[in-house]
C-alpha cells in the first residue's frame, strides 16, 4: 500500500526543498492569516513554481469566498484546493464545480459522532482529510498538533479516499498507520521546531518513518474479510 504523504504549511525554499527531496507527494500552503504558516498569494506562487512537477500543490483555505479563491487559483495554480473550514457539502460541490480542481475536504474528529458526515462529504470531495478537532479555545481550525483516537476509524470503509491528520510526527506515525492503515498522511506541527518553523530533519525523519512502515499482513487479510486465526 503506497501512502500519500502531505507536508502542510511550508513557507521557505529550504524547507520546501527538504520535503520534496524527502519524497513528499503533496505540499500545502496556508492562506489563513492567523496561521504562523500563512503565505501571501505571490509568495505561494514562488514556492508553487519551485514544487511544480515534483509534488502536488495544495492551497489550504478556510471558508474563503469565490473572489479570494479565484485569486489563489489564478496566481498559485494549485493542483488541489483544501477546504479546512465549515464548508457545507453543497459549498464543497460548488467550489469543485466552479474551479474545476480536486477538493480535499477537512473534517474535524474528536468522537464517533464526528464521523457522521463522512459519507456526504465523500460524495462531493475527491479526498477527505480526517484531522483532530481544534481544542477548545484554539485560534486555528487546524495545524494545532493534536491527535484524535485513531481507533475511531476502525469501522471506516476500507476504500475511503482520505488522509489521516492531526498531531502526527516521526515518533507516532508508524503506530497511526498500524491502527488505521490510512492511504494518506498529513502533518504540520510534527515536522516543526516551533510554530510555523519547519525543520528539515524532522521532515526527513517523518517521511522515512512512513516509507519504512510495513503493514501487518493479517490486517490486510482481515480487511479482505478473511477470518484470521489468533
Ligand atoms: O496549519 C495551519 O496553520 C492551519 C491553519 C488553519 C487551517 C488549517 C491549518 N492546517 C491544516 C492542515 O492540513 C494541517 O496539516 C493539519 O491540521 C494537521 O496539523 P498538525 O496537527 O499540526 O500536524
Amino acid at each position: 500500500m503506497t501512502v500519500t504523504v502531505k507536508i502542510c504549511g511550508l513557507s521557505t525554499e529550504e524547507t520546501l526543498d527538504a520535503a520534496l527531496d524527502a519524497g513528499a507527494d503533496m505540499v500545502g500552503f496556508v492562506f489563513f492569516p492567523k496561521s504562523p504558516r500563512a503565505v501571501s498569494n505571490e509568495r505561494a506562487r514562488q514556492l508553487a513554481d519551485q514544487a511544480r512537477g515534483k509534488a502536488e500543490i495544495v492551497a489550504l483555505t478556510v471558508d474563503m469566498d469565490d473572489a479570494a479563491l479565484a485569486a489563489i487559483v489564478e496566481t498559485v495554480r494549485p493542483d488541489w484546493l483544501q477546504l479546512h473550514g465549515g464548508e457545507s457539502v453543497e459549498r464543497v460541490a460548488e467550489i469543485r464545480r466552479r474551479f474545476g480542481l480536486p477538493v480535499l475536504k477537512a473534517l474535524g474528529i474528536r468522537e464517533a459522532a464526528d464521523l457522521a458526515g463522512i459519507g456526504a462529504y465523500a460524495a462531493v470531495a475527491d479526498r477527505l482529510l480526517l484531522d483532530a478537532k481544534p481544542p477548545k479555545g484554539a485560534t486555528l481550525p487546524g495545524g494545532n498538533g493534536v491527535s484524535f483516537d485513531w481507533h475511531l476509524l476502525d469501522a471506516l470503509d476500507p476504500g475511503l479516499a482520505y488522509m489521516l491528520s492531526g498531531g502526527l510526527d516521526a515518533g507516532n506515525v508508524a503506530q497511526a498507520l498500524a491502527v488505521t492503515h490510512s492511504p494518506g498522511i498529513d502533518a504540520s506541527s510534527g515536522v516543526e521546531s516551533a510554530p510555523g518553523i519547519k525543520d528539515p530533519d524532522r521532515i526527513r525523519a517523518f517521511i522515512a518513518a512512513i516509507r519504512g512502515f510495513r503493514p501487518n499482513p493479517d490486517h490486510s487479510r482481515a480487511l479482505a474479510g478473511e477470518r484470521i486465526s489468533s
